[in-house]
């Protein structure tokens, strides 16, 4: 586990320069920003159902940090939501999902956009996933919450702040009252 933690922090890091560059910053820029400051490694279990269509295994939200990557096996169920229509994301051996978070369309200014996702439940399994979240968490020794804000380099007269400046906590807070109710955590930081 400490490897597999090890090498996707690497590849986490290597994907925040790739952002940083297709937003037109420098490599270095959302790594710099903190954006991978926290990384959050969450196991999944989803027992075999017997009225799959009764349930889902989880249920539709977007993800509250910078970038998740996410490792599933061969028994699929996830799902992403496209142009209103949910999508099967078909497990590919080897490969890792990578999904943008609302702290990265915050940030961004809504030039990237998160993506909403569930999983269904299906009669066979178990099916296992393992999910690493890239977030800024508070400080836990300083109680320190970090600001931010659409991103200045990426707002102007032409392109206006649709969000307004928040701490990490204010928006974790949100996210954990809330819960997965299929609503988007961003709605009480837009202008
Ligand atoms: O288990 C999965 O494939 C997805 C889980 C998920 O969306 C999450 O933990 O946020
Ligand atoms: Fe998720």
């Amino acid at each position: 586990m400490i490897e597999y933690s090890k090498k996707i922090n690497d590849l986490g890091f290597t994907i925040f320069e790739l952002l940083s560059e297709a937003l037109g910053l420098n490599p270095s820029f959302l790594k710099d920003f903190n954006c991978a400051e926290g990384h959050i490694i969450q196991g999944h279990y989803y027992p075999p159902c017997s009225g799959p269509e009764l349930t889902l295994g989880v249920s539709s939200h977007t993800d509250a940090d910078f970038i998740t990557l996410l490792l599933q096996d061969h028994i699929g169920g996830l799902q992403v939501l496209h142009e209103g229509q949910w999508v099967n994301v078909p497990p590919v051996h080897g490969a890792l999902v990578v999904n943008i978070g609302d702290l990265l369309q915050l940030i961004t200014n809504s030039k990237f956009v998160s993506v909403y996702h569930r999983v269904i439940s299906k009669n066979i399994g178990p099916r296992i996933s393992v999910v690493s979240f890239f977030v800024n968490t508070p400080d836990p020794i300083k109680g320190e919450s970090k600001i931010y804000g659409p991103l200045k380099e990426l707002i102007s007269e032409e392109i206006p702040p649709i969000y307004k400046n928040f701490t990490i906590k204010e928006f974790l807070d949100y996210f954990y009252a809330k819960g997965l109710d299929g609503n988007s955590s961003l709605e009480p930081f837009k202008l």
